[in-house]
């Protein structure tokens, strides 16, 4: 028998990682080649028009997978049956701005998308955040919708592995495909830590194989702060890479890791690593049978210790302030 299509919920549809995610789901690439996808679009009213736009060209596309669009403003419509939803729709900073500076603006959004994915999504229901500041937009988002597993919320910190693994490759010569265990810790901000004590390079420590020099002076920030480099550089916040972080992190969720690796996301902390619980934190995970569970065991020297209490005490910051404007 046919395989029945999964629901995949995409909010700010219109938007330009919306142009750029929805045609790479609807191709197979967020679950797989063997999953067919129903589309529902999520956008504010004014936008609806130019999601129809991009649901046409959807269907010009003629995918094989793509078993249906549905196109709306209403949250509760477009959250009804989903399987997967994503929650890119928010807006972008602009030059000069720092992503927490949009929780006032966009957290706003997170809170009614929480009460209707509680009302009537999926029992399988998988939740990414993209829209910024990601991490605590995401917890909004979990604290509204209560009858969900809270494990079921998370938030993207792929792209900055992603960046973290293209630096690190350009600086050793080495494809990505050589590089294993790369973390990102704390938050979607400046103040995220991209760990090269743990991530490997055939086999090997990385911080061995690199200057400590670069790693505290080069990498950390160029990790850290390529978000504002790309919009000064394109005067427009990072898409098409944002939406191949959002299909990887999905893929791998739906699908696992691979066995001897593991990738980073935003997820509930348990309180590992220190990490008070309930702020949804960035760690090393693996995912297996649709699961994600934090690595556990990794020891952490003082200079690792003292970037992540600095990310996760921003990210008590945020939290504290989005409590303060009755967000949660
Ligand atoms: N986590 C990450 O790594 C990462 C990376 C890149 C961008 N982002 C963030 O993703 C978000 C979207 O970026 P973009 O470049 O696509 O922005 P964009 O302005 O091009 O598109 C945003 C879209 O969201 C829609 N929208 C606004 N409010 C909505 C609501 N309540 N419901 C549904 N749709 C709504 C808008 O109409 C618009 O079409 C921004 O917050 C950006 O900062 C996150
Ligand atoms: O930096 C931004 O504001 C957009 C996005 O979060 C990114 O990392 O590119």
């Amino acid at each position: 028998m046919a395989q029945a299509p999964v629901n995949v919920t995409v909010t700010g549809a219109a938007g330009q990682i919306g142009y750029a995610l929805l045609f790479r789901i609807a191709s197979g690439q967020l679950l797989g080649a063997d999953t067919p996808v129903r589309l529902r679009l999520l956008e504010i009213p004014q936008a609806v028009k130019a999601a129809e736009g991009t649901a046409m060209e959807l269907s010009d596309c003629a995918f094989p997978l793509l078993a249906g669009i549905d196109i709306t403003d209403n949250a509760k419509q477009a959250f009804d049956g989903a399987n997967v939803a994503l929650l890119v729709g928010a807006r972008p900073r602009t030059k000069g701005m720092e992503r927490g500076d949009l929780l006032e603006a966009n957290g706003g959004i997170f809170k009614p998308q929480g009460e209707a994915i509680n009302a009537g999504a999926a029992d399988d229901i998988k939740v990414l955040v993209v829209g910024n500041p990601a991490n605590t937009n995401a917890l909004i988002a979990q604290r509204h919708a209560p009858d969900v597993p809270a494990e079921r919320f998370t938030a993207m910190t792929r792209l900055d592995q992603n960046r973290a693994l293209a630096q690190l490759s350009a600086k050793l010569s080495v494809p990505v495909t050589e590089i294993r265990k790369m973390t990102i810790w704390g938050n979607h901000s400046a103040t995220q830590y991209p760990d090269l004590f743990h991530a490997e390079v055939n086999g090997r420590t990385a911080a061995e194989q690199v200057e400590r020099e670069w790693l505290a002076d080069e990498f950390i920030p160029t990790v850290a702060k390529r978000g504002a480099a790309i919009i000064e550089a394109r005067g427009a916040s990072s898409a098409a890479s944002a939406a191949s972080a959002a299909v990887d992190h999905v893929y791998d969720w739906v699908n696992g890791t691979a066995e001897g690796d593991w990738t980073s996301a935003g997820v509930v902390s348990d309180g590992s690593y220190g990490v008070p619980e309930g702020l949804i934190s960035s760690f090393p995970v693996v995912s297996k049978n649709g699961a994600w569970q934090i690595v556990q065991g990794l020891e952490l020297d003082e200079f690792s210790r003292g970037r992540i209490d600095a990310s996760v005490r921003e990210l008590a910051e945020e939290r504290d302030a989005v409590a303060k404007l009755g967000l949660i």
